[in-house]
């Protein structure tokens, strides 16, 4: 039985009598909140997109004894205060400096690796990394841990007694004050208005609570069959999850709320806007999957049966393109970009929509090499001849590919041409006249790259048909160092379909901070887009909740009861450094962990026979390759990953072989698809050879955060270590994830020095993860 419950927010004023009700019932919580309550006690969300709470009703809460600190002091009791010393000497001393701008990158994708390091010649960036290491007196934190304070400790909430005094109270605002004042640049313009209106408008529907499962309006599907999916995506949904396979709450609630009982998504009540959000590895990419594609194959099938009501109803921007796609899914890695294709993929073998990956953006490119979209599609013609028409291409139709994933950068060069963002261009080069005029002068970045910095190549996608828009991992693609990028495609596509949007300055992209501002923003307009826009995510940082409030107020959040905690499936165990080679140390356990294994194996054939796989996560590339050459020298073979290795420039997901999950369908039947120039239209998860043995085939992966973010891991990863303390509880979140998926078991190993002197920053650790799991 659903046993929790499940939590919706919806901010639609012309909704059903419950969201309304819920509209109403958090105004007035608010208005209790700040008046201090009636009678005394304070009213609280008792269910945020924070850990701290487990109930999703409003509750009155009997007045705790955190508020009886004065404003603006520390309400929690568990922290030993700061002197003025204390602070003096931590800045000075204790804490190593970083650098939090190559550090700190939690999806080191190369653009933005590349978008970073530009930033760190700038002088003022270089004074902003500074500071950022300073602590926050007020709070005793790191600022830069502080940036996502989304995610915060459960018991800590309990001992403050009030979830409000995290969004409206004085911690929250110095978060933000602190990071504003920290970022170069002028102090950013805030609608205060819109902000207080987030922070207390959290209207939340309890939709999974025991007693409210089956009755009325608030059925949940716990089949795939209602609402209706078509045959053929359901006959493939079951060959991909198994015929037992049941919705999860973030399936159920979002074939509720985007498909109507018909199954299809009301075209009356004109684009809409949603949020799903749910723990690590709770099956988010079908609940996405499955609206959009069904939407896009009913429409294919309504505008075939009524000739007059063709499907390009918008006129085409600019010349023709050879690709028009309905749909665009955004991700924020190549590697992630691949897998969902394959994904989408293995649902549409039947119902036959074309997906395509754009995904070689790692790849030099050279004039010979790229491919143009007109190759590409007479190469999907010829496979489609010879192959099971998977990527079948009608010429005439104007749709050679339905869905295009891909990260948001490459998208943009697909529709403005590679090379969009230099401003020399005009001429296609020649390569010898390239090398010959660059003789002497310092080459950077992409200007390394032959064909790359003087021109620029065709563009090759239009954007007029898009329908659906996808943002996976939406609080990295929302982040400021990322959302300039991807606003720019969303704005884009609004131009191509005839109803452009504001388009910000970078500067004023940043969420805005409740106390700093007085004037208002032009950034503070609601963004409605002409399309049907989902954003997903396993957490719902600070930043990102902001930018949501004051962009996508109509937006219709949807969250799993589980948010923000680990999978109930995943152990959390907790390492000590034995104080001397720390290397030595995770090879010890490493072969623990292969020890017990190997005594459990004739009750269960874990992984490719016996011996689970290791994910292992660092913080620094540096460490990834340290570690990597240590095992391999003690004949533990592994593949050491980080944003820089060769290996990811190969275009393909095949350095990550035997590691993400094979789905036994899709991914093997797609694997002769073509692969052409700046697509890749390979399959997600090749399967591997298997390798009992761990010094032939690698059983460990070494990576830093780059691989932690939405990648489908094998069920045979059973284990996770946590090597380097983790730099917030979000990218903890994400990095325990890839293992405990989809109802699998799993254990995060976290190493840190629990004992002794200096073991404060292991035990804080300690506390903060144990917040996360959930009861
Ligand atoms: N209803 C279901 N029953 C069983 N397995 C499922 C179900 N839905 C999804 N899965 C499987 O769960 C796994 C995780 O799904 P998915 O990658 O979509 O999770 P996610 O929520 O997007 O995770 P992350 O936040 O890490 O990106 C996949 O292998 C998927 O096939």
């Amino acid at each position: 039985m659903l046993r929790s419950t499940t939590s919706q927010l919806c901010s639609k004023a012309d909704h059903t009598s419950r969201s309304l009700l819920l509209h109403t019932s958090a105004s007035f919580s608010a208005q209790l909140v700040r008046s201090g309550g009636r009678d005394g006690s304070r009213t609280r969300l008792t269910k945020d997109l924070n850990p701290g709470s487990r109930s999703t009703n409003l509750e009155v809460a009997p007045k705790s004894r955190g508020q009886d600190h004065p404003r603006g002091k520390h309400p929690s009791s568990s922290r030993e205060p700061f002197t003025q010393d204390s602070r003096r000497s931590i800045r000075d001393d204790s804490r190593p400096k970083r650098n939090f701008a190559r550090d700190s990158v939690p999806h080191a994708d190369p653009e933005y690796v590349s978008t970073v390091k530009k930033e760190e010649r700038n002088p003022s960036f270089r004074r902003w990394s500074r500071q950022k290491n300073e602590v926050n007196e007020r709070t005793g934190r790191w600022k830069s841990e502080e940036e996502f304070h989304g995610v915060r400790q459960r018991d800590a909430t309990k001992e403050r007694g009030d979830k409000e005094t995290m969004r409206d109270g004085n911690r929250y605002s110095d978060h933000h004050r602190d990071r504003q004042n920290d970022r170069p640049g002028p102090p950013r313009r805030v609608d205060t208005s819109s902000t207080s209106k987030f922070r207390n408008a959290i209207p939340i529907v309890s939709e999974f609570s025991e007693t409210n499962t089956t009755t009325g309006s608030n059925e949940l599907a716990t089949t795939f069959t209602s609402p209706p999916l078509m045959p053929g995506i359901l006959s493939c949904l079951t060959d991909v999850l198994g015929p037992r396979a049941t919705p999860t709450p973030i399936q159920a609630l979002s074939m509720k709320w985007l498909l109507n009982e018909t199954g299809q998504v009301n075209p009356s009540s004109g684009w809409k806007q949603f949020l799903l959000a749910s723990e690590t590895g709770s099956g988010k990419s079908i609940a996405y999957l499955l609206p959009v594609l069904q939407n896009l194959k009913q429409s294919e099938l309504d505008a075939a049966s009524s000739p007059r009501s063709p499907l390009i109803t918008l006129p085409q921007a600019g010349p023709r393109r050879a690709l028009n796609p309905r749909a665009l899914i955004l991700a924020p890695t190549h590697e992630l970009a691949r897998q969902l294709a394959g994904f989408a993929k293995s649902l549409l073998h039947e119902v036959k929509l074309r997906v395509l990956c754009a995904s070689r953006a790692n790849v030099k490119s050279s004039k010979e090499h790229d491919a143009t979209a007109r190759q590409m599609v007479s190469q999907f013609n010829a496979s489609a001849a010879e192959k099971s028409g998977e990527f079948e291409v009608k010429e005439r139709s104007g749709f050679p590919v339905d869905v295009v994933v891909g990260t948001p950068m490459k998208l943009l060069e697909m529709v403005k041409g590679r090379g969009w963002d230099r401003k020399e261009m005009d001429v296609e080069p020649d390569v010898n006249e390239l090398d010959s005029e660059h003789i002497g002068k310092p080459r950077r970045g992409r200007d390394k790259m032959i064909g790359f910095g003087k021109w620029r190549s065709q563009p090759e996608m239009g954007l007029a048909n898009v329908e659906w828009v996808v943002v996976d991992e939406a609080d990295v693609l929302f982040d400021p160092d990322f959302q300039e990028t991807t606003r720019l495609l969303l704005a884009d596509i609004s131009l191509a379909r005839g109803h452009p949007v504001p388009i910000s300055p970078a500067s004023a992209l940043s969420p805005s901070p409740p106390s700093a501002a007085t004037t208002p923003s032009t950034t503070s307009t609601p963004l409605d887009y002409p399309f049907n826009l989902i954003l997903t995510s396993a957490t719902i940082p600070t930043a990102l909740a902001t930018y949501l409030d004051t962009h996508h107020p109509k937006m219709m959040r949807i969250a799993s009861p589980h948010l923000h905690h680990l999978p109930k499936t995943l152990q959390t165990e907790y390492v000590n450094w034995t104080g001397g080679n720390k290397l030595a140390d995770i090879e010890r356990r490493i072969r623990r962990v292969w020890a017990e294994d190997a005594s459990m194996a004739g009750f269960n054939g874990i992984g490719d026979g016996g011996l689970s796989k290791i994910l292992i996560f660092c913080n620094k590339s540096s460490k990834v390759d340290e570690l990597g050459r240590y095992l391999e020298e003690r004949n533990i073979k592994n593949i050491a990953l980080s944003s820089t290795s060769d290996q990811r420039k190969r275009g393909s997901n095949h350095h990550l072989d035997g590691f993400l999950r094979v789905r036994e369908t899709g991914a093997k039947e797609s694997e002769g698809a073509p692969s052409t120039g700046s697509t890749e239209t390979s399959p997600a998860v090749p399967d591997t050879s298997i390798s009992l043995d761990p010094k032939s085939s690698p059983h460990v992966m070494i990576t830093t955060s780059l691989l932690s973010r939405g990648l489908d891991f094998s069920p045979s990863i059973r284990h996770v270590f946590i090597v380097d303390e983790p730099r917030n509880m979000i990218d903890f979140l994400h990095r325990a994830g890839r293992a405990g998926r989809a109802g699998e078991k799993g254990k995060v190993v976290v190493f840190g020095k629990m004992k002794g002197r200096g073991s404060s920053k292991a035990k804080d650790v300690r506390k903060r993860v144990g917040s996360l799991v959930p009861h």
